[in-house]
């Protein structure tokens, strides 16, 4: 019998005419569809099981053809695919990719020729950063959250990676108190990729310590975090920004957090509208999921570890008055320019949680141990889930709204996928089933009362962000209302029928997690489904969510599988960043 694909990506695949085009272009819309933005035509073998006969042939036999296809160029045509150090690609991720590297090669070169000035103003303010250091400097060990300060001082582009609680904003605090008092005059401006991160970022902003003179602390804790989208400006009904090439953002530094959930779409429009003499500083966790929709910059550029933590030979040698910094061993473009804070101020050295996530980092299965904070039940034990759903009551309980708010967010279950016996939505109903019978919630429409929501969209109109989350109560005339945190200790009402996208969230996948903490939390693992998805990367981002407790159920096959399966994104930007130089720029 002929074997058959009759899939989306076989219908975009026989879409395009050509003799061996077809079997690559299956394979790369399969490879977008998971995230990735090519395909490696060197990295096949594992994909071939479940294709066509045909289509194994060509790609084990036929992919030094492929460069000579009519709809296939190199990267200075004209055609819907770009063949590039081996790597197939849509045009419009290629051109992404493109702008990416020539952006960040842009503002390196032109930070270039300012690094010694700086260095030597950094030097005649030693004071000021031996005040914002204090009692953590020692001569022995290198202050990492210092090297970010300075790194990201005397750079145009600087990228502070860390896990959790490594002190990513405590680090953007102090650089900025250097950068307002050697600067006074710098417009700063700060953005994450969701509304929910923007907020979380204003309130670290708002308690980091900062032993800085007081005008400089008002000035930082004056800032207000904005959205990604809103930096930019959007264009009603486009994809378009206001802040493009043309028109580029006004501000000298930019700061983007959470910078891991930034898409390569929207990473390339932020590159364009970043004018050529800007500061531009990125936060994240290089090891958390990447963003839903395709690409993982982040990731992607903080892949090649001997280049992390290091500086140029020259920029070693005129820092070496504040701080010893070792010198990169290679050349490399992004030496010098990425940071990673390894020491968790949250998690101590022989913290549970801590322990747990470095074991999943590190594919070891055998170092993942329960213990009082941690539990691992493989087999999906009902009284670990009752006792988790029990936790919910709290909040139904709290009579005051602000307080329950609070309750809710204490404790969340967290998925891996949508459906089946382990997904969002059969937890969300095993929840309200267990609620209902204990009495406290009756589900007499969609927006009952005592419903958790998480708003799935964001109306800029309700300063409503896609992942905020609101209870449904009565106001004081017996109105429902969805109720959400202000972000300044109080609450705010909204009529339900305002907010038609919302989901029931007691439980949440673990890619919509990213950027949230709560005291503890359940991750579920699916026995069915989702196999593509299990990787150490999604459960390493679960596990870090939780700040006292986490509880994991998953079988023992799939614990392993997942544990020691890594996320390999495509992309070839690394790559590209090999083969330029920050001095021979190719700027098209
Ligand atoms: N050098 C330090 N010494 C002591 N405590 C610190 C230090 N740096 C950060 N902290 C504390 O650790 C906690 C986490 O810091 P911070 O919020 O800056 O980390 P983060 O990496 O931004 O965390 P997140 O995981 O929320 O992104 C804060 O309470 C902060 O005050």
């Amino acid at each position: 019998m002929k074997q058959t694909l009759n899939d989306v990506h076989q219908q975009f695949a026989e879409f395009f005419p050509g003799k061996v085009l077809a079997p690559f272009v299956y394979l790369l819309s399969k490879k977008l569809s998971e995230g990735h933005i090519c395909l490696n035509i060197d990295l096949l073998a594992d994909e071939l099981e479940g294709l066509p006969v045909n289509y194994q042939k060509i790609i084990e036999n036929d992919k030094e053809k492929l460069v000579y296809e009519q709809l296939v160029t190199d990267e200075n045509g004209l055609q819907p695919f770009i063949l590039h150090n081996r790597r197939l690609y849509l045009e419009r991720y290629f051109a992404y990719e493109t702008k990416i590297l020539n952006g960040i090669l842009t503002l390196i070169k032109n930070g270039e020729p300012l690094i010694a000035g700086r260095c030597a103003t950094l030097l005649t303010n030693c004071e000021l950063i031996n005040d914002l250091f204090k009692g953590n400097f020692s001569q022995d060990e290198i202050d990492w959250q210092m090297a970010g300060v300075l790194v990201g001082v005397i750079n145009n582009f600087t990228i502070i990676t860390g896990g959790p609680g490594t002190g990513k904003t405590t680090t953007l605090a102090k650089l900025l108190a250097v950068l307002y008092t050697i600067e006074p005059n710098i417009r700063v401006a700060l953005a994450a990729p969701t509304g929910k991160a923007a907020m979380r970022m204003a309130e670290s902003l708002q308690s980091a310590r900062i032993d800085a003179p007081e005008s400089v602390v008002n000035r930082i804790k004056a800032l207000e975090p904005v959205t990604l989208h809103r930096l930019l400006k959007s264009v009603p009904n486009s994809t378009q920004f206001r802040h493009n090439a043309e028109n580029p953002l006004p501000e000298d530094v930019i700061v983007i957090d959470e910078a891991s959930m930034v898409d390569v779409a929207l990473f390339a429009k932020l590159m364009e509208a970043v004018g050529p003499h800007t500061r531009l500083i990125f936060l994240g966790d290089k090891n958390q999921l990447a963003s839903v929709e395709a690409g993982s910059m982040l990731g992607d550029l903080c892949q090649f570890e001997p280049i992390i933590n290091t500086v140029p030979q020259e920029t070693a040698i005129v820092l070496n008055a504040v701080l010893k910094l070792p010198a990169a061993k290679q050349s490399h473009p992004l030496a010098g320019h990425i940071i990673e804070l390894k020491k968790s101020h949250r998690f101590s050295d022989t913290s549970e949680i801590g322990n747990l996530s470095h074991a999943i980092l590190a594919g070891q299965i055998e170092a993942i141990k329960p213990g009082s904070d941690v539990t691992i039940d493989h087999n999906f034990n009902h009284h670990l889930l009752a006792a988790f759903f029990a936790g919910f009551e709290t909040y139904i309980n709290e009579g005051d709204i602000t307080q329950a708010l609070q309750k809710l967010n204490s404790q969340r279950i967290l998925c891996a996928v949508w459906e089946g016996e382990q997904g969002v939505t059969h937890l969300n109903t095993l929840v309200e089933e267990y609620l209902k019978s204990k009495k406290l919630i009756r589900i007499t429409s969609d927006f009952y009362e005592n419903r958790p929501i998480m708003v799935s969209r964001n109306y800029y109109d309700l300063g409503l962000f896609n992942g905020d989350t609101g209870i449904i109560r009565p106001d004081e005339n017996g109105n429902l209302k969805a109720w959400f945190s202000d972000g300044k200790g109080g609450v705010r009402d909204v009529l339900p029928h305002y907010i038609s996208e919302v989901q029931t969230v007691f439980a949440m996948t673990i890619h919509k997690s990213q950027g949230s903490e709560y005291d503890r939390v359940l991750i579920l693992l699916p026995e069915k489904g989702g196999e593509r998805l299990l990787t150490r990367e999604l459960l390493y981002t679960a596990v870090t969510r939780a700040k006292n407790s986490v509880t994991i159920q998953a079988s023992h096959e799939v614990m392993r599988t997942t544990v020691i399966t890594s996320v390999q994104r495509a992309s070839g930007i690394f790559e590209r960043f090999i083969q330029s130089s920050s001095t021979n720029l190719n700027l098209q």
